[in-house]
């Protein structure tokens, strides 16, 4: 259900749900921060009337009253700035957090949504409103804060009122009787709630009053801008000058100043008189509430020291409603802003899909199958593949060749659920992969891609993928990925950060070497099943034979998928599909497929020509010149 579609009511739970999960205690902190800020106005009201009752009667014990207030107050006040600095470091703890989730978010939505422009119109609105309602830290600040002081003083005015309902008089007179009665307690209520009522059909004219104002100046507004393009442009000034048209434009720009002043004038007078209705009727209801309570003394059904207590928390429950009134509209825009927020917060993402285990298991025995696969891109109307059947064969070494766009990528896509199929299903030990746990079915895969990213964080978490991490493992990944000695060479070796952007110490390093680090990430993972595409088009071709040989050796019972524009990397795999727009083509050994008449040979047989010992040394001069690291 979208922000829209929901009441305010059921709006504001949702925000309380999600700002209790992320910050448990905000609200009883909020609470306390209110009532301790209240108590010391109730306590004002409360030792008033006690001193009052004390002078009245006998004094001997007013020296003790007035330490008890002190004390007391002195608590209330130590309590206001303990539970204050809680609620503060609370709420700057939660803004924190709702940035963090926005941005979390953002990393979780599924991939083939993110170029969506719906989900990044999303993501940016529910920015926007946060920032623009003053975010979730003015939300809770006054907001909350004041629908809590409107709680506190309804709780304190109840007390009040229990207090007048229970003390009866003897007395028989019409006053004593009018007293006793349901009419008087009735009176009391609508004097109560009445001043809440005037406010917010105040508020409501207000707000009227206010958007009438801002449409009639926007109007002006554009008048007075279409005159200020006008007289300053040059083209205009030859019409301006020859057909004397001065005097015509700054009447209509006087006018259009005039009029704006008029309106701010006249809406504002309005307003005023709106707001003043209300204000004297508070103050007639004040009056009125004083009136019954003193009615209450005059029979003897309370005490007179009394008085000052119960009108006090009475005044201040008046105080209160107004204030909460005046701002709700506030409040209402600023909930159903954060609303988007909390819509965004609920999408569905790469998490939700797939809850099944995958099944640990020490031999690797992971079959992968593509059953009849064809994908579209979404919004294209392209079938990118078509009927692919394959079943990748536990410990297999596959390699992947094809011309450009032939499909090599977009099936690694699939494997790796980066995107759905569009027909077919790709399935793990015969069960449709998206069934499974997410993070659970990519713990199984360590692939690099050819557009990898280091990060300008530690060589050593780049490459564990983490803040923690094994040293020796570290070291064995980049001695595979043929790079151990440069990052002996680097001054604090594994820690060493990478890049700039972070740190004065970061080192750079050449686009060979950053996808040598991507591919020592993918050791470092320890899958069952390694991916490499084309990671190897920044390094010369020795150096990609001696990563490929090393993978060989050390792979084990691992299966590993190769694609690769050189047909070198076909050597170390038993088994070699071709991709040609988006079909598979052949499917064989080395030499069963340069015994064929086909694609595989006539690719290997181009690129044969080029592997003369010059074209190497060539190749390796231009392999470090990019770089991926961000
Ligand atoms: N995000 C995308 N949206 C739409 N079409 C895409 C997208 N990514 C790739 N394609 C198209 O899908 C087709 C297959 O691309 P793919 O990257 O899988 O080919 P490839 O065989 O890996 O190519 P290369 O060898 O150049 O890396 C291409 O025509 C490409 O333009």
């Amino acid at each position: 259900m979208k922000s829209t579609e929901k009441n305010i009511g059921q709006q504001f739970w949702q925000l309380l749900k999600l700002t209790q999960k992320m910050e448990p205690k905000i609200l009883i902190y909020h609470f306390l921060a209110a009532f301790a800020q209240l108590l010391s106005p109730y306590l004002d009201f409360l030792f008033l009337g006690l001193f009052l009752n004390q002078l009245a009667h006998s004094s001997d014990q007013i020296f003790s009253l007035l330490i008890l207030y002190l004390v007391v107050r002195a608590v209330a006040m130590i309590g206001f700035r303990y539970f204050s600095k809680l609620a503060t470091d609370s709420r700057t703890r939660l803004h924190y957090r709702f940035d963090s989730a926005a941005a979390e978010k953002m990393l979780k939505i599924r991939f083939a949504d993110l170029n969506d422009p719906k989900i990044r119109q999303a993501y940016q609105t529910a920015i926007d409103g946060e920032t623009f309602t003053g975010g979730i830290d003015t939300f809770f600040n006054t907001g909350i804060t004041q629908m809590f002081s409107f709680i506190i003083s309804l709780i304190f005015a109840l007390s009040t009122i229990i207090v007048l309902v229970s003390q009866h008089t003897n007395q028989t007179t019409a006053l004593a009787n009018f007293s006793n009665s349901i009419w008087f307690y009735l009176l009391i209520l609508v004097l109560l709630i009445a001043p809440g009522l005037t406010a917010w059909h105040s508020v409501k004219r207000s707000n009227q009053i206010q958007q009438d104002m801002i449409t009639k100046v926007a109007g002006n507004n554009r008048k007075f801008g279409y005159f200020a393009r006008f007289f300053d442009q040059y083209q205009h000034g030859r019409l301006t000058r020859l057909y004397h048209l001065q005097p015509l434009l700054m009447k209509i720009a006087d006018f259009n100043l005039y009029d704006t002043q008029d309106t701010f004038y006249h809406s504002q007078l309005k307003m005023y008189r709106h707001s003043a209705i209300p204000e004297i009727l508070a103050n007639l209801f004040m009056g009125g509430l004083y009136l019954l309570v003193g009615i209450k003394v005059i029979v003897g059904a309370i005490a007179l020291s009394y008085v000052v207590t119960a009108v006090g928390y009475l005044h201040q429950f008046l105080s209160a409603t107004s204030d909460l009134v005046r701002e709700i509209g506030y409040y209402i825009n600023m909930i159903h802003y954060l609303q988007y927020y909390v819509d965004f917060l609920n999408m569905p993402d790469d998490q939700t899909a797939g809850t099944l285990p995958v099944e640990k298991r020490d031999d690797n025995d992971f079959e992968l199958q593509f059953q009849d696969v064809s994908f579209k891109y979404p919004d294209s109307d392209v079938w990118v593949l078509r009927h692919v059947n394959l079943t990748l064969n536990v410990g297999e070494r596959l390699a992947i060749v094809g011309k450009n766009g032939s499909g090599k990528t977009t099936l690694i896509k699939l494997l790796t659920r980066l995107f759905t199929p569009t027909e077919g299903v790709i399935t793990l030990n015969g069960i449709d992969i998206q069934k499974y746990d997410l993070t659970e079915y990519r713990s199984l895969l360590g692939v690099v891609f050819q557009d990898f990213k280091l990060f300008a964080y530690s060589l050593a978490e780049n490459i564990s993928a983490n803040q923690e991490f094994d040293e020796s493992r570290v070291w064995q990944s980049l001695d595979i990925a043929d790079v151990k000695k440069r990052v002996y060479e680097m001054p604090a070796k594994i820690n060493t950060p990478l890049t700039h952007n972070l740190d004065a110490n970061g080192i750079e390093i050449s686009g060979g070497e950053a996808q040598k680090m991507a591919i020592a990430r993918a050791w470092y993972k320890d899958a069952p099943i390694i991916i490499l595409d084309e990671p190897t088009a920044a390094l010369d071709p020795i150096s990609e034979y001696e990563i490929y040989q090393r993978f060989d050796e050390l792979i084990g019972n691992k299966t590993a998928i190769y694609i690769s524009h050189r047909m070198s990397s076909t050597q170390f795999s038993q088994r070699i599909i071709v991709m040609d727009q988006g079909q598979l083509i052949q499917d064989g050994t080395h030499q069963a497929l340069m015994q064929q008449d086909g694609l595989y040979r006539e690719l290997f047989n181009a690129q044969a020509q080029y592997y003369t010992e010059d074209k190497i040394t060539a190749e390796r001069k231009t392999a470090d010149d990019t770089f991926a690291i961000s």
